[in-house]
């Protein structure tokens, strides 16, 4: 069993009044992508937060949140080692920030670059091969605020892998994407899952769950309902209890649909 890259054990977690997780634990494995699957309200956000270091879990005997097998870390630093590309990091991503700015803003896990931040010719062109890798090097000059939804989600994902990072937590990464745009950003995070990297998706919406990922955790009012492998999981008899809902499930592919039963 590879070592964790995850591991809660006994969490207890609030969102201001809101008790969110009592006693919830679960243990991420490295190299074992997972998406975690919920309703609104089920907990996602906190979960994120908690992941990136946003919010602390209540200090507990016995609890313990261990991430890339630290319980201790240096926020900026958690922050360049996991790739983390949340709809908060894109909602307040300075909206003047020039593209390839973006991309060098991840060695520092900055909002932009500053005069203070020195970068090397050897940084810029490893910032220019991801653009390529991407297929958003025409937008090196672009400003953040300025680029489509889904381009500003791919400039967030170059920034992120700036640092080579073992594991991404990605946050409902399709939301906001057409068709096209969703599949191409998709078959990226498919190539990066095939590349080595472990990726932790966090959404409810079921198509954008790439085949390559075998393992979903379903969670509901703070609790994981259930935790296992896709083919199992992911059937209309849990989703329909998930989602309070007669639900029929399809699946083409590798890529699973949802449709009212
Ligand atoms: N700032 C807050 N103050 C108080 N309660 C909150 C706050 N943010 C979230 N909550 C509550 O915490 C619970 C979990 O919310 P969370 O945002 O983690 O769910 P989610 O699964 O991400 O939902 P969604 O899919 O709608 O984003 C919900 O009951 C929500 O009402």
């Amino acid at each position: 069993m590879n070592r964790n890259l995850l591991e809660l054990h006994d969490i207890t977690a609030y969102r201001g009044k809101s008790l969110v997780f009592e006693g919830l634990s679960l243990a991420i494995p490295e190299g074992d992508s997972t998406v975690v699957l919920g309703p609104n309200g089920a907990g996602k956000t906190t979960l994120l937060k908690l992941i990136s270091c946003d919010i602390y879990p209540v200090a507990t005997k016995g609890s313990r949140l261990k991430i890339l097998g630290r319980e201790r870390w240096n926020v900026w630093e958690l922050r360049s080692r996991f790739g983390i590309i949340s709809h908060d990091l894109q909602h307040d991503y300075l909206q003047s920030a020039k593209g390839l700015n973006v991309i060098l803003s991840g060695y520092y896990s900055s909002i932009d670059t500053w005069s203070y931040q020195k970068f090397c010719e050897g940084d810029i062109e490893k910032a220019s091969l991801i653009m390529c890798k991407l297929g958003i090097e025409s937008l090196a000059e672009r400003s953040f605020g300025e680029m489509s939804v889904g381009q500003q989600r791919r400039f967030l994902l170059g920034r992120a892998l700036i640092n080579d990072p073992r594991a991404l937590l990605l946050d409902e990464p399709t939301t906001g994407l057409d068709l096209k745009a969703s599949f191409q950003y998709l078959d990226i995070v498919r190539s990066l899952i095939r590349e080595g990297k472990t990726i932790i998706l966090v959404t409810h919406h079921v198509h954008e769950i790439p085949p390559e990922i075998k393992r979903v955790v379903l969670i509901k009012n703070g609790r994981i309902f259930l935790d296992g492998e896709k083919t199992e999981v992911l059937t209309s008899s849990n989703l329909s209890t998930l989602f309070e809902i007669p639900l029929q499930v399809a699946v083409s592919n590798g890529f699973y649909q949802v449709f009212p039963g």
